[in-house]
């Protein structure tokens, strides 16, 4: 059979539902509007007694400092319930800190029902409140599974998804509100289903656009519209509802604003008024604000407790708020993560579901942990997002660590004895930098940071051309690549890592406008395995972030090759990728793994969501073509062998 026509018994093209850049719904930027959220700006921390009330019994210790000497390649596979002492050092202080914290029972006034009873909210004077393992939880175990309380589409995706369960459009397309023509459904019962939500929303909608001064600012930016459902919702709920209370206790960072924020906040807080139609401040008391103050606080609530509303393969589509979930705290290194799987594909009821899912196992009395930010940032990057956006300073062991060289920051050995340097540093008066395995030093420092300065700019410029011209941006990364390569640069470091995924985003996107060629195909995949290879190294394994790769990378895999290498060059273990067979056996490889990491980042309950789903059934399809392709090479070896056994041997 020839390798044609197997390759057209597959599945066509699989690579048009990857896009844009993936994210663990992590907390998100509520304040750029009509952007991807991303990280998010200002708060304080300002203490929510009513929530949190300190008539508290049972005292027990957290972790959290944990531990020095710590390598983010290493996991435990089971974390332990903390020691009641520990030693902990400072990124500024190297000098080990005897530590020992408490944390205090909560009283939920009837709030938070929604907790297993697996789960319990606990209150230390350090982090506030957060969530604790009451039992043991395994890798890959649904912890919480949550409808937000609101959620919006960033603008624009309200075209391209369904504004009640956040579900794409189907062939048929969305609905539109025949009044606003501005948010979409799937059919009439999600537009009914909504229409509480969305009935004073249309209107405000409506005004914001006759009154706007040009077509690009007609809709409201996704934070206005989600506090505006917020003060809304409080209304339809009720003041004194669970709903609102449970709105009204979030945590608010409004005394220790970082004051790069006041002016976004200001803008929002403007903007909302705005939106609601409110004239004075006497106008809030419906909505259970009595101030302006009132409402800068809620500001800060929202910014502090929103994430980002994601598809099942990670894409960023919305915010959302749902304060149950919020009440995790933060670590770099984090034993959870937020998904939204969608796993039962029918039920639109039931959806946008929020899950936090275990990554690894938790002992009882362990706190839950999410990541606020990317952690394949280096330490600097995530501390000054984390200051600005949540004003704290995180201590998790990975802000910690004090191993020489950090894999987000690091060249390979001048020597290639398969070690890694340290970045050498520009403020340190001996910018000298050796290897932590063999000490060999790195020759040309400045080198080193000129790449480093270069590929810094060079990602801020792509990024930001991103959307605006892709050629452009593709030609940035597909430039800046080699000089950090070449310059040392390891694959799961900063910026290569980010431009190696900004670079195949760009490709993704070229094979799906047009029919691909060979070449950029080629060049997709090498670039996919490459960010793989760098998130390996940074985040465990079931991270949903490293499976979603995974499962990008089969999928690039397995397209239908456009000009496929001839059957003679299959063997060519050199070239990567290999053409034919080799190549359907590496999707298949890539698959499998992903399924398997699948099913721990999005819940082995949900058989690793909608995406599990998927590659479950890319698994089957290769399987069966693989199984074509063996028995069609036996069969022709076989008729070789047998053809050859009837003419007898060559005559000399
Ligand atoms: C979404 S809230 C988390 C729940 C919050 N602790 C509460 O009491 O509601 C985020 C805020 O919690 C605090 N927080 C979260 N993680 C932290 C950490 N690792 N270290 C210090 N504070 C943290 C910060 O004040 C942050 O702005």
């Amino acid at each position: 059979m020839s390798f044609g026509k197997l390759k057209s018994a597959r599945k066509g093209k699989e690579i048009h539902s990857f896009v844009k850049p993936e994210s663990v719904s992590g907390f998100s930027d509520t304040m750029k509007a009509d952007t991807s959220p991303g990280p998010l700006p200002s708060q304080s921390p300002m203490q929510i007694n009513a929530a949190a009330p300190k008539n508290s019994h049972d005292t027990m210790v957290t972790d959290e400092q944990a531990v020095v000497q710590h390598s983010p390649l290493s996991q435990a596979s089971e974390e332990q319930a903390p020691p009641r002492t520990q030693e902990h050092q400072s990124p500024t202080n190297p000098t080990p800190v005897k530590t020992r914290e408490s944390t205090n029972s909560v009283n939920l006034h009837g709030c938070h029902t929604d907790l297993p009873s697996f789960l319990e909210i606990r209150e230390s004077s350090r982090h506030g409140r957060g969530l604790y393992a009451k039992t043991a939880l395994s890798a890959g175990e649904i912890i919480l599974s949550i409808i937000p309380h609101v959620f919006v589409l960033s603008t624009p995706n309200l075209e391209y998804y369904c504004s009640a369960c956040a579900a794409p459009a189907a062939t048929a397309g969305l609905k539109r509100c025949p009044k606003c023509k501005t948010v979409r459904y799937c059919n009439s019962d999600c537009q009914n289903r909504d229409w509480a939500w969305h009935r004073r929303e249309c209107n405000a909608l409506q005004k914001w656009a006759a009154s706007a001064p040009s077509s690009d600012v007609a809709i409201p930016g996704e934070p206005v519209r989600c506090l505006g459902r917020i003060m809304w919702g409080s209304q339809k709920e009720g003041l004194d509802s669970v709903w609102a209370q449970e709105i009204r206790m979030m945590h608010s960072n409004r005394n220790s604003l970082q004051p790069s924020a006041f002016g976004s906040h200001t803008h929002l807080a403007h903007s909302v008024v705005r939106y609601l139609g409110v004239s004075s401040p006497q106008e809030l008391e419906p909505y259970g604000l009595k101030s302006a103050g009132d409402l800068v606080d809620l500001i800060s609530r929202f910014t502090t407790n929103t994430f980002t509303l994601t598809t099942p393969a990670l894409t960023p589509i919305g915010i959302c708020v749902s304060p149950t979930v919020a009440l995790a705290n933060h670590s770099c290194d984090p034993n959870a993560a937020l998904v939204f799987p969608r796993a039962d594909g029918g039920s639109r009821v039931k959806e946008p579901l929020l899950s936090l899912v275990a990554l690894r196992n938790v002992a009882p009395g362990k706190e839950i942990r999410i990541s606020y930010v990317d952690t394949t940032l280096p330490n600097r990057l995530r501390q000054n997002e984390l200051k600005e956006v949540y004003s704290f300073s995180c201590q998790c062991k990975l802000c910690c660590r004090t191993t020489a060289a950090d894999p987000r920051e690091a060249l390979w050995c001048p020597k290639s004895c398969g070690g890694i340097c340290p970045y050498p540093t520009e403020e340190s008066g001996d910018r000298a930098t050796h290897c932590v395995k063999c000490n060999a030093q790195v020759g040309d420092v400045g080198a080193v940071l000129d790449a480093l300065r270069v590929g810094q700019e060079a990602l801020d410029k792509a990024s930001s051309l991103q959307s605006k011209d892709r050629v452009k941006a593709r030609q940035l990364t597909t430039n800046i690549t080699p000089i950090l390569t070449s310059a040392g640069v390891t694959p799961s470091s900063h910026p290569l890592l980010a431009l190696t995924r900004l670079h195949k985003e760009l490709l993704i996107d070229s094979l799906s406008s047009s029919s691909p060629t060979q070449e950029t195909l080629d060049e997709a995949v090498r670039t996919a395995a490459r960010y793989t290879a760098g998130l390996q190294a940074l985040l465990p394994k079931g991270h949903p972030v490293r499976a979603v790769a995974l499962g990008e990378l089969g999928k690039l895999l397995a397209v239908d090759e456009p000009a496929p290498t001839s059957a003679s060059d299959y063997a060519g273990a050199e070239k990567f990728p290999p053409s034919g067979p080799p190549r359907l056996k590496l999707a298949y490889e890539s698959f499998v793994k992903a399924h398997e990491e699948l099913l721990i980042g999005f819940g082995k309950k949900s058989g690793g969501g909608l995406l599990g789903a998927e590659i479950r059934e890319a698994i089957m399809r290769l399987e069966k073509e693989l199984g074509i392709w063996t028995t069609g090479i036996r069969n022709v070896l076989e008729d070789t062998l047998v053809s050859a056994q009837r003419v007898g041997p060559p005559s000399q």
